[in-house]
């Protein structure tokens, strides 16, 4: 469903000059499960999945979304993916769902194909109570709610986590991670960034560890674990990261 090959991204900025954030990225992620972008901060999962959204553009390498490319037929992509950030935002006011059918509609959806789509995502993610509550009154929770629903709202058959459970309490976290599984069950293509190793655990069938742009490691998780002779995720990351860093300081 999504095939990135070499993707690389260099910046330009005053300070730095030009800085490569993404330095040869390839990876697949397919139907039916959630694979993990993982990394410390600055280690390119945004720019990563920025790129695959159409967002931003690659300065190298490539990336095909369910048969689409991102740099050549952007708008096709845009149809294949559903984005959802810690910082989607809820408007102040709009009700729940306001927001929501505003986003559908924005994907071109018919009134009454719409109206049946929300009704059962609403009833799916135990909205109703919310329905008509404004975004300045909702708490965290519920926020996330709403973005889950906007960003699935077209039935999109790819899903990009970018840090979603960032700043969440841990039922709220817990309850984002159970509706990110979900949806894996129902078919969908979960690419679903992180820093925090035990969601990883948790949900991710294979992972991309990345570090200053760079791959690490890649694949499934026990294939990992095994490979690496190293049964827990944190100690492997650690040890990845410092063995990196050990190479760019010598
Ligand atoms: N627009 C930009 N111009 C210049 N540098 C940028 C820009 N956006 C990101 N960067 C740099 O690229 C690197 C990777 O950033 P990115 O946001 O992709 O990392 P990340 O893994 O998502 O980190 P975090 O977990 O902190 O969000 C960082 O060093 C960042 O400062």
């Amino acid at each position: 469903m999504i095939q990135a090959h070499e993707l690389s991204k260099a910046y330009v900025d005053l300070h730095r000059g030009e800085f490569v954030a993404l330095d040869g990225l390839s990876f697949q992620a397919n139907r039916g499960e959630v694979y993990g972008i993982l990394g410390p901060n600055g280690a390119g999962k945004t720019t990563a999945l920025r790129i695959l959204s159409t967002v931003l553009q690659p300065t190298g390498g490539s990336a095909i979304v369910n048969g689409y490319d991102v740099v050549t037929q952007p708008s096709q992509v845009r149809r294949q993916i559903g984005f959802m950030s810690a910082n989607t935002a809820v408007y102040d006011r709009m009700t729940a769902w306001e927001m929501v059918e505003y986003f559908g509609r924005l994907y071109g959806i018919e009134d009454e194909p719409l109206r049946e789509r929300m009704e059962d995502l609403f009833e799916r993610l135990q909205m109703q109570e919310i329905r008509d509550l404004l975004g300045a009154k909702m708490s965290t929770g519920m926020k996330q709610k709403v973005s889950i629903a906007r960003a699935i709202v077209h039935d999109p058959p790819i899903l990009i986590f970018d840090e979603a459970t960032s700043g969440l309490d841990v039922l709220v976290a817990r309850a984002m991670l159970d509706a990110v599984a979900e949806l894996r069950d129902q078919g969908k293509c979960i690419v679903f960034s992180t820093h925090i190793m035990r969601e990883a655990e948790r949900l991710c069938d294979r992972v991309a560890i990345m570090h200053r742009g760079r791959l690490l490691a890649e694949g499934n998780l026990d294939a990992l674990r095994e490979q690496h002779d190293q049964p827990d995720l944190e100690e492997l990351f650690f040890e990845l990261i410092h063995q990196q860093e050990a190479v760019v300081t010598a």
